[in-house]
């Protein structure tokens, strides 16, 4: 079964809302769907909803006013605490409604107003909207005796339905140290991991999974939601531990790796080491006072670098690799051997070609490996054609992710990234981009948002950052945009999407 965890649904929620559609439509189609279980429960009598005082709420007042609206219900909702208490712009306004709904609505000050009110046992069907997937912590007063209260009325034989989550119950791990005892739960867009535990299970009742309109888009591909949930960046947090990438290019090329460290940096990561051949390591050093730039051996990496490498890697978080490196058979044959080095590593132009064989075999297990690979370069990786059609492409970078044990980010118009597992897509960018450096600059995006969070959600967000901050470095340079352009906007862009 397909489920979801309550920072994925959030994403999706913000998603939605950076695609056009407003909370507050997810929140009436959310609360129509409570008010026809309801219905589909109860003929007609008197209607309690237990409301707390965040969109789970919102929820419940949208509920109460569809309810009202029919003949034969008699409809009541207690607020757990007072309008001006209400956490969001969408449940406050939700339940200002509720004075034109005809609604008789209940605002308490602490629980001895709960344990006094005559609405509980006056009730034929009870819903319970305290907390939904916004529950943290120790459950505090007065959510526990209105819990208390719902679960009396439960045992006398009265429904009660709970909206999205019995409160209480963890959304992802299904724990409790209190929860409400549920006949249905109506659980929102896509079952959530924690209603399907042991545990849980006592408690949900029936669960109905219900769609409340969330636009296939917001789901599918990377937005602004996905970026919420990367790490933030601690104010108290010390040199190094925001990253430390080591870049590994350059030899025939000096711009390359030069792009891939500095995007690294505007990313984020607190110690960048690019790691470059004699030939070139005065140039790259050169582009900026913020490079820390190691020599190699000779004019290309090659073999004998290995006496320095392993260190290095040892000394940093992630490896990018392969930004101007070139082709030449020692470059790829040391590549092959730096790899076994790596923990996490970022393989990108040159260094794809050196994938060959067994390779990804031989590192499974002790490396984390994203690859990000042009049409060309995968069909190199692949040994057949890119497919041109959209879901070809998909599957195929589905299933290669899935056999090699990769997560993989295929450029292009749309970019298609996969573990094997998930898929997105991401379509931010333009048609600027597909000049030389935008693709080094997205490999140490990548690299570096890698370097503090799982591989896969780094990878995608790498992508929507890249493309946005293209996107805005078009809107001056047009079709004349650069990658530096491109780079500069990357701040901008972490900002905006408050991880930075
Ligand atoms: N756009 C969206 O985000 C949508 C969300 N929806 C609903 O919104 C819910 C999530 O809403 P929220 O994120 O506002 O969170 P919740 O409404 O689940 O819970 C937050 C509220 O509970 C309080 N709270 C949390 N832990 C507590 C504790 N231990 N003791 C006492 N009080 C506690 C908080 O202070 C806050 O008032 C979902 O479960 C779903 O029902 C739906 O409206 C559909 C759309
Ligand atoms: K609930």
């Amino acid at each position: 079964m397909r489920y979801i965890s309550s920072s994925r649904m959030k994403a999706i929620d913000t998603n939605c809302a950076y695609l056009g559609m407003s909370p507050l439509q997810l929140m009436e189609n959310a609360g129509a769907a409570i008010a026809q279980s309801v219905k589909e429960r109860l003929g007609s009598g008197k209607v309690l909803f237990v409301a707390g005082r965040g969109n789970n709420g919102g929820d419940a007042f949208v509920a109460a006013r569809h309810l009202a609206g029919t003949p034969g219900y008699i409809v009541r909702v207690i607020l757990l605490g007072k309008d001006r208490d209400i956490g969001t712009e969408e449940a406050l306004h939700n339940f200002s409604l509720l004075r034109f709904s005809r609604v008789q609505t209940l605002e308490i000050r602490d629980s001895s107003q709960l344990t006094a009110s005559e609405w509980f046992s006056e009730a034929d069907l009870l819903v319970d909207a305290i907390f939904g997937t916004g529950v943290k912590g120790k459950i505090r007063e007065p959510e526990s005796t209105a819990i208390d209260l719902i679960n009396k009325e439960g045992k006398a034989g009265k429904t009660v339905i709970a909206v999205d989550i019995p409160s209480g119950l963890d959304p992802d791990g299904g724990e409790f140290e209190k929860t409400v005892d549920a006949d249905l739960t109506v659980t929102f867009h896509r079952m959530k991991a924690g209603l399907l535990t042991e545990q849980a299970k006592e408690h949900t009742g029936t669960v109905k999974v219900t769609e409340i309109g969330v636009c296939a888009d917001a789901e599918h591909y990377v937005g602004p939601g996905d970026l919420q949930m990367l790490q933030k960046r601690k104010p108290e947090a010390h040199k190094g531990k925001a990253g430390r990438i080591l870049v590994i290019g350059g030899g025939p090329y000096s711009g390359a790796p030069a792009l891939a460290a500095l995007a690294a940096l505007k990313a984020g990561a607190d110690l960048v080491t690019a790691a470059v051949p004699e030939s070139v390591s005065r140039i790259v050093a050169s582009y900026s006072p913020d490079l820390i730039v190691r020599k190699l051996s000779s004019n290309i990496l090659c073999p004998e670098d290995l006496s320095i490498l392993p260190d290095l890697i040892n000394s940093h978080d992630v490896v990018v690799m392969g930004m101007g490196l070139g082709r030449a058979t020692e470059t790829l044959e040391a590549v092959r051997k730096v790899l076994p080095f790596c923990r996490k590593v970022v393989l990108d132009a040159d260094a794809l070609s050196a994938l060959s064989g067994t390779l990804f075999e031989t590192l499974a297990g002790n490396c984390e490996i994203i690859v990000t690979p042009h049409a060309g370069e995968f069909a190199r990786l692949r040994n057949m054609e890119t497919p041109e059609i959209h879901e070809a492409r998909e599957k195929a970078v589905r299933e290669f992710s899935e056999e090699k044990g990769v997560i993989t980010l295929l450029k292009g118009k749309i970019d298609i990234i996969s573990d094997g597992k998930q898929t997105l897509l991401n379509r931010t960018g333009n048609p600027g981009m597909t000049v030389g450096g935008t693709g080094d600059v997205l490999a140490g995006i990548t690299g570096s948002l890698f370097s503090r969070n799982p591989a896969f959600l780094a990878a995608v967000c790498a992508a929507f950052i890249n493309g946005a901050a293209g996107d805005l470095a078009f809107e001056k340079a047009g079709n004349a945009l650069l990658a530096t352009d491109v780079l500069e906007k990357i701040p901008e862009i972490i900002k905006e999407a408050g991880i930075g």
